[in-house]
């Protein structure tokens, strides 16, 4: 495996996980622990096939009213144009550059098997199967050894891997089996040495389909793709990560969210950790076929993000009731979310009010009422705190939907509040993937809020005492002084950040030393400002 000299593969010392990936020197926040070019494996969802570059995953907005809103933000997303692939007419790229280097390495190899008039578009693992045995075909010398450190990884790696992913779910090892044999009739059904030709494709499909991580832009919460990699993939789950993933389209990067030490096991998160005990292992389990064996899981639903503010048993009579409509409606998802209790109707009642809430989180449909609902029954049962899931991805969810409706002044407040009260609490590191790009919505909507169509309420907001200028200072000096740690400024997201802070600062004859401390003086009046967000006033 191409592992750079910083970080080893060896045996993990979390139970029965297998390999994992460990830090050969001592590395500090923010810094990068491992990076590839572009993960040997990366290939956009089927919806993203036309309007997403397939090389550097830039997408384009294709509606009007986003694409505009784009522009006036100086989001790539404004300016880009995919144009697609003469030969197949699937996919396409942003520039003659990202087309003619994914030529080379990898669309010569699916171009005709795609392009087949009446072939439905496949799914991203196979798209990714047919380029691998594609590369093998061509340069079997080179690419033999991607092959095998594709193969060594879990569960095709593993002697029973394959058995545990059909004990669990059948129906899934089935469709990689259909799947994994049409990946290889497609690529001409070629042998490998060594290799039972039967298992081949079903192996290299496994390995990549259950090992795969999103592929998403932190200016863009909408899932692109896949992407799967030996390398990045040989680091195991903890739901207290010591390390993070970041998709710098196309370079991949794991960087160190705290001091990780030589020999320390470099541990990043495969699902969201902030989620209560049951979920986490229900969605490991789920999609990765794994009981967690990490530190926090060892404790059980025993720490606060599994706790609630009230005993389940003393559920007011008005939410008693919806929740026993619940308990009906959501009977067969309901052993994910219940927490085993004294009093177990007491505790599926509450488990009944969670699935509720994830449902309409996992709807892409959810209007901004229904979220705000369940966002209400949470808070207003007086079982959730703000900073108990499902609540925060509910207001994440709800912060998109006021953008998308034009209420900028709302988003800003619930923006507020997500980076004062509810990511602090849930993320202790200080430049955390989530808390910078919250940073930087915020401070785009304050933007928004300081420009001449909202004159009326800055004025009001500044005679309250609100500064909004002052407040967009803070948020931008936030996210410039931590991109570093986080993303870098030669990445999308920093060349954004950094061109706007570049423009702005040159624009202003204070000294930045003199703002900095201006900032400090009127920081209080924005946790007023988060603090009074409540239900009533969302
Ligand atoms: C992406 S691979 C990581 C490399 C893998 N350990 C190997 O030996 O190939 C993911 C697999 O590692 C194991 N794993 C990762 N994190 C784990 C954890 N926290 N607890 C138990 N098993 C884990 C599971 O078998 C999972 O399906």
């Amino acid at each position: 495996m191409t592992a750079n000299g910083d970080v080893e593969v060896k045996q993990s010392r979390i139970p029965g996980a297998g390999k994992g990936l460990f830090a050969r020197k001592t590395f500090s926040p923010g810094d990068i622990v491992v990076a590839v070019d572009r993960p040997l494996v990366a290939e956009l969802e089927i919806d993203r096939m036309l309007d997403t570059c397939a090389w550097c995953f830039q997408r384009a907005a294709t509606n009007p009213t986003e694409r505009s809103m784009a522009v006036s933000m100086g989001l790539p997303n404004g300016s880009t144009d995919i144009k697609n692939c003469t030969g197949c007419q699937r996919v396409g790229y942003c520039s003659k550059s990202c087309q003619s280097k994914a030529w080379k390495r990898e669309h010569k190899h699916e171009c005709k098997i795609i392009s087949v008039k009446d072939r439905p578009d496949l799914p991203p693992g196979v798209r990714g199967a047919i380029k691998i045995l594609g590369r093998l075909k061509a340069d079997p010398k080179t690419e033999i050894t991607h092959v095998h450190d594709i193969l060594n990884l879990w569960p095709a790696g593993d002697p029973n891997g394959l058995n545990e992913i059909g004990a669990q779910d059948k129906k899934r090892l089935d469709d990689l089996h259909l799947l994994g044999q049409a990946a290889w009739h497609y690529c001409g059904k070629q042998n490998i040495d060594g290799l039972d030709p039967q298992s081949i494709s079903i192996r290299l499909l496994s390995n990549i389909m259950t090992n795969t991580f999103i592929l998403s832009s932190p200016l863009d919460d909408i899932n692109l793709g896949i992407g799967f990699d030996p390398l990045i993939c040989s680091a195991n789950h903890s739901c207290d990560p010591n390390a993070s993933m970041a998709f710098n389209q196309p370079r991949h990067e794991i960087r160190a969210l705290r001091t990780i030490k030589a020999g320390e096991e470099i541990l990043i998160k495969y699902v969201e950790v902030t989620n209560p005990f049951n979920v986490r292992q229900a969605e490991l389990k789920e999609s990765y076929f794994f009981n967690c064996q990490c530190t926090k899981c060892a404790k059980g639903a025993s720490l606060p993000a599994d706790g609630f503010l009230e005993r389940p048993n003393d559920l007011e009579n008005e939410y008693h009731k919806l929740a026993d409509k619940l308990v009906d409606q959501y009977e067969s998802r309901l052993s994910k979310f219940v927490i085993p209790g004294n009093d177990a109707k007491a505790q599926r009642r509450v488990a009944a009010m969670h699935a509720k809430a994830c449902a309409v989180l996992e709807s892409g449909q959810a209007t901004l009422d229904e979220v705000k609902e369940a966002i209400k029954m949470c808070i207003g049962s007086k079982m959730w705190r703000w900073t108990r899931q499902p609540v925060p991805l509910l207001c994440r969810r709800l912060l998109t939907l006021y953008l998308e409706s034009g209420s900028i002044y709302q988003a800003f407040r619930l923006g507020v509040k997500l980076h004062f009260e509810i990511l602090p609490a849930l993320y202790s590191q200080e430049f955390y993937p989530d808390r910078l790009v919250n940073a930087w919505a915020v401070s785009t909507f304050i933007n928004v809020l300081c420009g001449p169509a909202n004159q009326e309420l800055y004025q009001e907001l500044a005679q309250g005492g609100l500064d909004l200028r002052l407040i967009y200072f803070g948020f931008l000096f936030y996210v410039h002084d931590h991109t570093p740690q986080m993303f870098g400024f030669d990445t999308p997201v920093g060349k954004v950040i950094n061109s706007t802070y570049r423009q702005i600062m040159a624009g202003v004859s204070i000294p930045e030393a003199d703002i900095r401390q201006r900032i400090e003086t009127i920081w209080p009046s924005l946790e007023a400002v988060a603090h009074n967000v409540t239900i009533s006033s969302l």
